[in-house]
């Protein structure tokens, strides 16, 4: 309430982001507080209480290997016609009659505008991107995509006072990191354009909360295991082929040593902490950036866990230098104590549990297809 009549009283200042919109927003200078003292909930927009229990919900990038798994749980949840999956690629039919589907560029700001005036949205969840492997194969498109795409969407969604999300990963860390475990807040200094990226977008979103009120939210995922949707050329990729390797021809060739430890999680999991810290209370997140874990792998370990269900099953390991330097300057544990602290994280899945289902989903797979 004050917020509200502070908000009223200060109405006249203007301050604009980048995009030069012009919607009032109070600096936090102008309450005479510092940031540091802002309640997390300092969200200067009036939030109703609709807005969160029926948000209305676009997902940029939404056609990669997350996003058509993360419409499916927020339809459940929200209705489906509620959320909209977006990407700059073509839907398959089966995604384009599951609910509704669009057309964004994030590069395109007046589109990005258009979409959520059109739409009534008040979730935005960010997950274009382009990820560790095919960043370092083309640093001027990752740039513009990871950075300049970004700074459209947090102009879009201070403008519009949108709820955002947008994920982090193991990959905003560096060599100079402590790896083991590896907590919120240490020394970032990745060296990849994907981790510099991505600590950008922790930096600058955090900064638009403190600063504008942005309701910022998000996540440091660690590498995503999937068995339904295929990974966008990342480091962590090689968790997911091994499965259906392992399934078809009962041999793999891993691009990682045998013994390169790194975080990892099975999508439900993952996509599940996204709707959580996307419907906490504010006052639970005195943090905006949060690490979350579930378990940690070598892919020697992987593989003997992965025998015991293909007991024929041999990986050999044919090493890419490039993907191995970057694995070997990511963490090897995550420390996520603080998401389990505040907002009451827990994985369900570990090691074993992943490769059962992982497993299963298959097994279920090739039999709906003999019988079709
Ligand atoms: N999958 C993982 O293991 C993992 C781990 C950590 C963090 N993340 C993060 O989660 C998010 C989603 O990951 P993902 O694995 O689904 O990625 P992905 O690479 O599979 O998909 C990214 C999508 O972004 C789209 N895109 C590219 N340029 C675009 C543009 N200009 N406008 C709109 N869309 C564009 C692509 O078409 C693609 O469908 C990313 O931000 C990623 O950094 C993923
Ligand atoms: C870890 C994550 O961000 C992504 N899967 C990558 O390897 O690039």
């Amino acid at each position: 309430m004050t917020v509200r009549l502070l908000n009223g009283v200060f109405s006249q200042v203007l301050l604009k982001p980048a995009c030069g919109c012009t919607t009032p927003i109070v600096p936090v200078q102008f309450l005479g507080i510092s940031p540091f003292q802002v309640p997390s909930r300092a969200n200067f927009h009036s939030v109703s209480s609709s807005d969160t229990e029926h948000p209305r919900v676009l997902i940029t990038g939404g056609l990669g290997q997350l996003g058509v798994g993360l419409a499916k749980l927020l339809r459940n949840r929200f209705g489906k016609d509620n959320v909209i999956l977006s990407d700059i690629r073509k839907p398959s039919d089966h995604v384009f009659y599951s609910g509704p589907f669009i057309y964004s560029d994030i590069l395109d700001y007046k589109n990005l505008r258009e979409i959520v005036v059109n739409n009534r949205i008040t979730w935005l969840i960010h997950y274009s991107a382009l990820l560790s492997a095919v960043g370092e194969a083309n640093v001027p498109l990752a740039r513009d995509v990871n950075i300049t795409g970004l700074h459209n969407i947090l102009d879009t969604a201070t403008e519009h006072n949108l709820r955002l999300f947008v994920p982090s990963t193991i990959g905003a860390f560096g060599p100079s990191s402590p790896r083991n475990p590896t907590p919120d807040l240490c020394i970032q200094r990745p060296r990849t354009i994907y981790g510099v990226s991505k600590v950008h977008a922790e930096l600058i979103g955090e900064y638009y909360h403190y600063r504008y009120g942005l309701d910022f939210r998000c996540l440091r995922y660690p590498g995503i295991i999937s068995a339904d949707s295929q990974p966008g050329r990342g480091t962590t990729d090689y968790a997911v082929h091994i499965f259906h390797n392992a399934m078809k021809s009962g041999k793999f060739q891993c691009y990682l040593k045998p013994d390169t430890r790194l975080p990892m999680m099975y999508i439900d999991d993952c996509l599940r902490a996204t709707l959580e810290i996307m419907e906490a209370p504010a006052d639970s997140l005195p943090m905006r950036t949060y690490n979350i874990g579930a378990m940690s792998f070598t892919p020697e370990e992987l593989a003997q866990e992965i025998v015991k269900h293909v007991p024929e099953f041999q990986v050999t390991y044919n090493v890419d230098t490039v993907l191995q330097a970057i694995a070997d300057s990511w963490p090897m544990n995550f420390d996520d104590s603080n998401a389990r602290k505040d907002w009451g994280w827990k994985h369900y899945y570990d090691l074993p549990e992943l490769v059962t289902t992982m497993f299963n989903f298959y097994t279920s797979e090739s039999r709906a297809a003999h019988v079709s």
